[in-house]
């Protein structure tokens, strides 16, 4: 029953917008070795953390967490299109299993993901369909969302189910860490921007374009140092980091208010990362490593990348 864990924050700009090239090369080596990690350990299942950027998920319905049984990737920015291979059986008693936990959680057959999952899976793995894949949403761009105490507690019963499968486990956890990409805010918004973010599925390509074309343009007014975006906070980044290695509890003490404060309002993307420590810390004792940080304002992100597994298997 082993378990793996990947963590690592995402951007959809890579590509377009790139830092200088020993930056880039830097973060190409640190995906590649994390690529060769999770190659060499030949997942039997992959469970992703990931959060949604109003691509797959709308204010029509929004939960706070919700297990894919059944689900497509979008294709959003560079990242790949088409169907994820989810065991859907399984995807359903996981649920379960979660629900019977007294932890409330969607269940989807028609999920769609975006860049935030797909581009974990493609860095991690070569593509989306290498390895059987689990998607787990978690809000966390669309306020009111949980705690983050909550996202743990998911992270510790998908753990405790995942132990019992006797799977050779993979968990991953996509997004943050510090960021405030210009991703809309219901509260404020004009008519046809609520309309979006209410119903906003399936959008045309002019209107896709258009939105990927105000990130690039986002992301260099953001490094040029002229933009209203919420800085990057490279301490807040890294006392994160430390958290997640050796003080998972104190997450439990991060308010969703402090968490936009102090890291701008994509921050919540970290708990795409509390619940995927929260899976490994089920099974044990773990030991985690520190594999790169930076804060890289081309992508607009504090770039983090840490992966860990139980002290036991080490
Ligand atoms: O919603 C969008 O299109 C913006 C997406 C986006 C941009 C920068 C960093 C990110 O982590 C991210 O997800
Ligand atoms: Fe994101």
């Amino acid at each position: 029953m082993p378990i793996r864990l990947e963590c690592l924050s995402h951007t959809p700009l890579q590509g377009y917008f790139d830092p200088a090239p020993d930056v880039l090369n830097e973060v190409e080596r640190v995906q590649a070795a994390a690529r060769e990690r999770v190659l060499a350990y030949d997942p039997e299942l992959v469970v992703v953390f990931a959060p949604d950027h109003y691509n797959g998920f709308f204010y029509d319905l929004m939960p706070p967490f919700c297990i894919g049984a059944a689900a497509d990737s979008i294709g959003d920015y560079k990242s790949l299109a088409g169907p994820l291979p989810v065991p859907g059986a399984l995807a359903r008693d996981m649920a379960e299993s979660v629900l019977a936990a007294d932890i409330d959680v969607a269940l989807s057959y028609r999920m769609q993901v975006d860049h935030g999952c797909a581009q974990a899976l493609e860095v991690l793995t070569g593509g989306l369909d290498r390895f059987p894949v689990i998607p787990v949403f978690i809000n966390s761009v669309a306020p009111p969302m949980a705690t983050l105490r909550r996202a743990r507690l998911l992270g510790e019963a998908i753990g405790r189910f995942l132990e019992r499968t006797g799977k050779r486990v993979l968990v991953i956890g996509s997004g943050g860490i510090s960021h405030e990409p210009p991703v809309p805010l219901l509260a404020g918004a004009s008519d046809e921007v609520a309309q979006r973010l209410i119903a906003g599925r399936n959008p045309t390509p002019e209107g896709r374009a258009a939105r990927q074309a105000r990130t690039l343009a986002a992301a260099k007014s953001f490094t040029a140092g002229d933009s209203g975006l919420h800085p990057l906070n490279p301490e807040w980044d890294l006392a994160f980091m430390d958290k997640m290695a050796s003080e998972l509890l104190a997450v439990d003490g991060m308010t969703n208010d402090a968490i936009t404060r102090d890291g701008g309002r994509s921050a919540h993307e970290i708990r795409a990362w509390v619940a995927a420590f929260g899976a490994l810390s089920a099974y044990g004792p773990y030991r985690a490593t520190n594999d790169f940080y930076r804060p890289i304002p081309e992508w607009i992100a504090g770039f983090g990348a840490m992966h860990a597994a139980p002290v036991a298997a080490a």
